[in-house]
């Protein structure tokens, strides 16, 4: 069912913010310099992905990914680094639930890697490893495009917030030891742009098995698109988004930003006392 969100406690959620920013800025070499943003972003979505709008579970309220049956589940591959990048900054505020950790990692990464303001919510709860939702819940990438709108219509999600948010896969890059997908970076692998949907549309694809048997879209820049990302240019209703986004960056941030709140608050009611935080990034406090 639907989670009420706890009250706001006195709390400073812009030194959580803070100490997350940091450590991204000093641990740049993650992952071939990409750094931890992407995959911090990843997190945020895969523990607000298994929500079902259809029976109001899953969700990012009970901070479950914690849990093994979660964390194992293999659609979450590689997102333990994530989780490791977050354990100290939870000792140093353990006051924090590990749902809002987890959600306000993700909106500190996009801030910090120059993309829009994402507002951000306090008060989820964390849950008993009992209320862990099912494995299977995520998207899996070899599929077309009617099972894309299947699953994000599940999260309640119609084409223009589905587009806006896989954009999303303009950051980081795919991990054969984790989704057996290999991608090359793309043009600016942990700076948030509309490049994913620029790259998509003016690059030439070929659609290749890789030496992991698995079939992904590869371009002569070295870089590669999912199934799942290729489906967005063949549906003509996703094209015509795609083609927006790939014109106009402001547009898609703004509805990027709308979507992403929205996702990382699915099936969780705030009291109005519980205001949305506009995070200052580090460079807007000279820090
Ligand atoms: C159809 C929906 C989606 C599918 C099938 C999908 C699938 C994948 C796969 C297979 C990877 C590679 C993981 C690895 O090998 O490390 C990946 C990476 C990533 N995804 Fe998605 N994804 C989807 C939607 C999203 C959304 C909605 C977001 C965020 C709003 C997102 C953010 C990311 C990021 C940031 C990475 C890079 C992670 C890294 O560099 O470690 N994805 N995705
Ligand atoms: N960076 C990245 C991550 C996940 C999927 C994807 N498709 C194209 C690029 N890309």
């Amino acid at each position: 069912g639907v989670h009420v969100a706890e009250k706001e406690a006195k709390r400073d959620y812009q030194e959580v913010y803070n100490a997350i920013a940091t450590k991204i800025r000093d641990e740049d070499e993650y992952d071939n310099y990409i750094g931890y943003g992407p995959v911090l972003v990843r997190l945020a979505w895969h523990s607000s992905g298994t929500f079902d709008r259809n029976d109001n579970s899953g969700g990012s309220f009970g901070g479950t990914y914690r849990f093994k049956k979660e964390m194992n589940d293999p659609s979450n591959k590689g997102l333990q680094n994530a989780f490791d990048f977050l354990r100290p900054i939870h000792e140093q505020f353990p006051w924090i639930s590990s749902g809002d950790l987890y959600t306000l990692g993700g909106v500190t990464a996009v801030q910090e890697m120059m993309g829009p303001k994402i507002p951000w919510r306090s008060g989820r709860v964390d849950q008993p490893e009992n209320t862990v939702p099912d494995n299977g819940r995520l998207p899996d990438a070899s599929q077309g495009a009617s099972y894309v709108r299947n699953l994000f219509d599940r999260l309640g999600f119609g084409d223009r917030e589905t587009v806006a948010l896989i954009g999303a896969h303009a950051l980081g890059k795919t991990h054969y030891e984790n989704s057996g997908y290999e991608g090359p970076w793309g043009p600016s692998p942990n700076v948030f742009t509309n490049d994913f949907f620029v790259n998509l549309l003016n690059a030439h694809w070929t659609l290749n098995t890789n030496k992991k048997g698995v079939k992904q879209w590869d371009n002569d820049q070295g870089h590669m698109m999912l199934p799942t990302d290729m489906a967005l240019v063949k549906d003509p209703k996703y094209r015509k988004l795609v083609e927006e986004y790939a014109k106009d960056q402001d547009v898609f941030f703004r509805d990027f930003s709308k979507a992403f709140a929205k996702l990382l608050e699915n099936n969780i009611k705030f009291p109005d006392q519980n205001k949305p935080h506009y995070f200052k990034t580090l460079d807007e406090q000279d820090l």
